[in-house]
This record gives C-alpha cells, structure tokens and sequence, in this order.
C-alpha cells in the first residue's frame, strides 16, 4: 500500500458519484445492479474492520473507568497506560485507542507508513487521525514496505519506551499488517540494510510470508516476543488486526509479543531452500551462531495478551449478513484463497459455470469433467477451510439470486511492466475464464477488492466484472491479452467503459487481505 492517494487520473472528468460505479450510460449496462450490490457488500465487509468499531468491541471501560477490560481479562488503571503500535492501519487505530482510553495514556509511539497521514487528511478521513495535542508521537516510515532508517528510529523509540516501564505499567500494543517493514531493530552486527537485501532476496525467490518472518524474527531484537521481553515486567496487551491468512499471531508482523518457536534449523532450512546460505553476510551468520547458545533462551510471554481484533473472517461475515438483507443466499466459501492468480482466476470461472448449473436445475447440470476439473482445481489450492462441497449443495437447493464470498491473498508472478494490482489481474482474467463456459440463463458478475483500499500502486481497490467483459473489451479495441502480458490490468480498466468498472473506495485505514465476491442470479 503505497500512502499516497492522489486524484484518479483515469476519471477525472467524471463527477463524483460516477466515479464509484460509471456512467448512466454503463449503469445500464449488464449486471449494473449487481454491481451496486457488490459495492455495497464490499464497503460492509471494510466497514466491519474499520478501526474505530473494532477496538470498541475489543475494549471496555468499567463505569469508574478505573479497569479496562479485554476479553474475559481486567485490568487496573491508574495513569499507567502506555500505547506503542506498528502497522498500516496503526493510526486509527491508535485514534480510535486514544478516543476511548485518553485520558489514561501517559505516552505512546506509533510507526506508521511514510505520507499516511497526510493522505488520511485529503480523504477527510478525521477519525483515522490523532487529535492535535495527541500523547501519541507518530513516526512515518518504511516507504514501499520497506524498513528505512525512519522506521529504525520509530523502532528505537518504541524500545526505550517498553524498556523504562515497571510492574505497574499497562503497554497496549496496536499491530497490523506492514507491522514488520515499521519495527526493524537488526541484532548487531547485522545492519539494516543487510536485513533488508536479506528480506528482499528472499521475497524475489518467492519465499512465503511465514519463511520470511521466520528469518526476519530471528535477526530483530523486538520481533518473536522480542518487544514483549523488553516491556517486562509491565503487563502486555497486543491488539492485532491480521492480514495473514489463519490469523497466526506468531507470523503477523512477525509475532512482537508471542514467543518464537523457531531456531537456527529452521532458519538455515529456509536459507538452503532459496539458495541464500553461501551469500549470507558475515554478520548474519554470526548472529544465527549466537542465536543457539543464548543463555537467556527463547523469549518469555507469559505477561502478555495476544487478542485477533480483526481480520478478513470478521469482515466477510458482515458482508454475507448485508447479502442476506439484500435478499442472496449467501455463502462463504474460505478466507484462505492463496495460489497463483491465473489458477484462482480459473477457479472461479470454473465455479460459476458448476454453480450457476446447480443453480437453475440440477438436470440441466455441468459435465462430470467440469465438476471433477472444479474439484482438483480446489484441491491443488490446499486451503484449510474451503467449504466447496457445502457451498455447491446449498446453492443447488436455493432457487434464487446466490452470492459467494471469499477472502484471502493470490498472487502475480509479475512478468510485465504495466500497472495493475493483484485484484485488478484476477477480475480481468475471471472475466475472461466467465466467457470461455456456457453459463445459461444466469447473470453472473465477480468483484475482487483490496481491503485496504489500494490494490498494487494503484488508486484503484479493485474491480468487477461480467461474462460479456471480452466483447465489450473487443467493442473498445482492447486486447484483454495483451494487457494481461503486461500486468496491465489497472490500465485496462481505466480504458473500459470510461474506467466503470474499477472500484474506488480511497484508502480504508483498514487491511485484512483481499475479499472476492461471485454473484448469481437466475434470469
Ligand atoms: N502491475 C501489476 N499487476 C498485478 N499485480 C501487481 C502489479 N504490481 C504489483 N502487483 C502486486 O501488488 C502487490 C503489492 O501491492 P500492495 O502494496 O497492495 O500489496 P501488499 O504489499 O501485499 O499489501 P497489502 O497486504 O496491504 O495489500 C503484490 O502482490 C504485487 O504482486
Ligand atoms: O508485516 C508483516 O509481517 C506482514 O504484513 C504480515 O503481517
């Protein structure tokens, strides 16, 4: 998420309310009023994690307002409050904190993304910003997701913070996504830049979320429990909003305040894996030599509270909730979706074709070799929760207008040099995989959106699109081929129907993955 949000230069001779969802002229156009409903949906879905609501439900003051409670768990307070926090979605976090719990925060540091708040600001999004005379210091850094020296500092400044707090001290921990590009505090002799050339090689040969946190946990002096240890013996509780897939407290933002459990093998697993043991610089082998033999052993977390405030599960429950008041069967399917965005794409394909079969008759139904081809698609994807057989059965029982949700993180192996994002690539090339089956009489529309509002560096957070997507992009002499060689999905949805089916939403403050929304209705 690039902090920035300018003007949306595809749009900008529209008025305002087109900008969302087109023209007049394309609002007539096929599935506009499924597109609505999907606007809708997706705003419920980003409504649901928005920082203010969710730390409401996470906190509570009792009427004295001396204990604050979370979850089953009280806690004193008595000017004892101290508040740090790292993330993508932290300010508003923090504001919302701060609103609720003010005037018992002595101090806090936040570190947040480099030109946040400045953009938060045009988007008149004042609940996302501190207020003037905030006890809240905030440091802006790790531009492209990237630790820089900025997000050193704020790293230092949040260590001497937890480092100076006594048994008596509460320290609310406020993390979210990006969490670990805005804490880097490198193991010396490792440097920061090492740390990062490290991180950076290991993302390019395609290692996993939880390989990278693996390696970055055990070169960081806060990360794997390490703020934790260093706020001991004060009482610790971290609020965490997940952007990784399961909501594993130990991998988002590398696990601050949750013990590692990893060790040296791990790590040398991992750096075998991707070819980066013999590259390794003299420092970083130094401290993985070290990291064995430390007296001290693994970091402790027993004082420390770990709660999932928010996450893409809470946020498509929402939207299949307002999807029932909007008169769908609505199902969720997983809120794991990983795997390579052009097998995802032809998943879903293949499921509106299986789905929307079900749907208008179970006798005029797909063939043997489409379900089967469904089935093994789904298997290959390996996701924990994915609910293919319910889903196909509840859909056939339901006569009337369906909508599938699904949320999770695909990704591009990025070939080209256009500009796109991972929602934008998947709904153009699920538009393309709608045409290639004969979906009878069903009207079919597929969004994919980014939660926090901006997919790829694009203004955009997503799009939609429908079966018809080829001839209208043929009817504009786009070659949807060609701009999927180039990664160049943003540009191609700025150039459809006068960039109609692009979603805006502007940044959210919010970020829980990716929700993907399939929409049937019999005609
Ligand atoms: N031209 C492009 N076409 C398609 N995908 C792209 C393109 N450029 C970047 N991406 C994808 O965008 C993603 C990075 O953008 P973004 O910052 O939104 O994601 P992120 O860093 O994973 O953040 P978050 O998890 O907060 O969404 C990567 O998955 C990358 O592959
Ligand atoms: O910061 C990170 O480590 C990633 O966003 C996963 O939480």
């Amino acid at each position: 998420m690039a902090a920035t949000l300018q003007v949306l230069p595809c749009l900008v001779r529209a008025p305002l309310r087109s900008l969302l969802w087109g023209t007049p002229v394309a609002r007539r156009a096929s599935g506009m009023a499924l597109a609505e409903h999907a606007r809708q949906l997706f705003e419920s879905a980003v409504g649901a994690v928005q920082p203010g609501p969710m730390l409401q439900r996470a906190l509570s003051l009792d009427p004295d307002g001396r204990q604050l409670k979370v979850r089953d768990r009280s806690f004193q307070l008595r000017q004892n409050l101290y508040l740090v926090g790292f993330g993508k979605a932290v300010l508003g976090m923090a504001a919302a904190t701060e609103e609720l719990l003010g005037q018992h925060l002595v101090q806090g540091v936040i570190s947040v993304p480099k030109g946040i708040r400045a953009a938060m600001e045009r988007a008149g999004k004042q609940e996302m910003l501190l207020k003037p005379h905030s006890r809240v210091q905030v440091f802006e850094g790790a531009e492209n997701n990237l630790p820089d020296h900025d997000a050193l500092r704020a790293a230092l400044t949040i260590q001497q913070l937890a480092e100076g707090l006594t048994a008596d001290d509460l320290l609310l921990v406020l993390i979210s996504g990006g969490g670990s590009a805005l804490l880097p505090a490198p193991i010396p002799p490792v440097t920061l830049e090492e740390k990062q050339m490290l991180t950076k090689l290991l993302a390019a040969r395609g290692a996993t979320i939880q390989e990278l946190n693996t390696m970055r946990k055990a070169l960081s002096q806060l990360k794997g429990g390490g703020l934790a240890q260093a706020a001991y013996p004060a009482q610790v509780v971290s609020l965490i909003l997940s952007d990784v897939v399961g909501d594993p407290v130990e991998v988002i933002a590398s696990g601050p305040t949750v013990a590692s459990a990893h060790n040296v093998q791990d790590c040398l697993h991992i750096l075998n894996r991707y070819g980066l043991r013999s590259a390794l610089p003299r420092s970083v082998k130094t401290v993985l030599a070290r990291a064995d033999s430390d007296p001290r052993g693994p970091h402790t977390c027993g004082h420390v509270l770990n709660v999932i405030i928010g996450s893409n599960t809470l946020a498509l429950a929402e939207a299949q909730k307002q999807a029932e008041v909007l008169g769908y069967r609505a199902l969720v399917l997983s809120t794991a979706m990983q795997g390579d965005v052009k097998n995802v794409a032809q998943f879903y394909g293949l499921l509106a074709r299986v789905a929307g079969a079900r749907l208008i008759s179970s006798t005029a139904g797909t063939s043997v070799e489409e379900d089967a081809k469904l089935h093994e698609l789904a298997a290959e994807f390996q996701l924990s929760d994915l609910k293919l057989e319910e889903v196909l059965k509840a859909v056939a029982e339901a006569r009337g207008p369906v909508c599938l949700l699904a949320g999770g993180e695909p990704t591009v192996q990025l070939q080209g040099s256009g500009k796109g994002g991972r929602n934008q690539e998947l709904a153009l090339r699920v538009g393309v995989e709608l045409e290639r089956w004969p979906l009878g009489p069903v009207d079919v529309l597929f969004l994919s959106g980014g939660t926090d509002g901006q997919d790829g560096p694009t203004e955009a957070a997503g799009a939609w699109v429908v079966p018809e997507l080829p001839i209208q992009a043929a009817a504009e002499g786009l070659d949807v081929a060609t701009f999927l060689a180039h990664n160049d999905s943003y540009t191609f949805f700025c150039r459809l129907q006068g960039g109609a089916h692009l979603l805006y939403t502007g940044l959210t403050g919010t970020n829980v993955m990716d929700a993907h929304l399939l929409f049937l209705r019999p005609q």
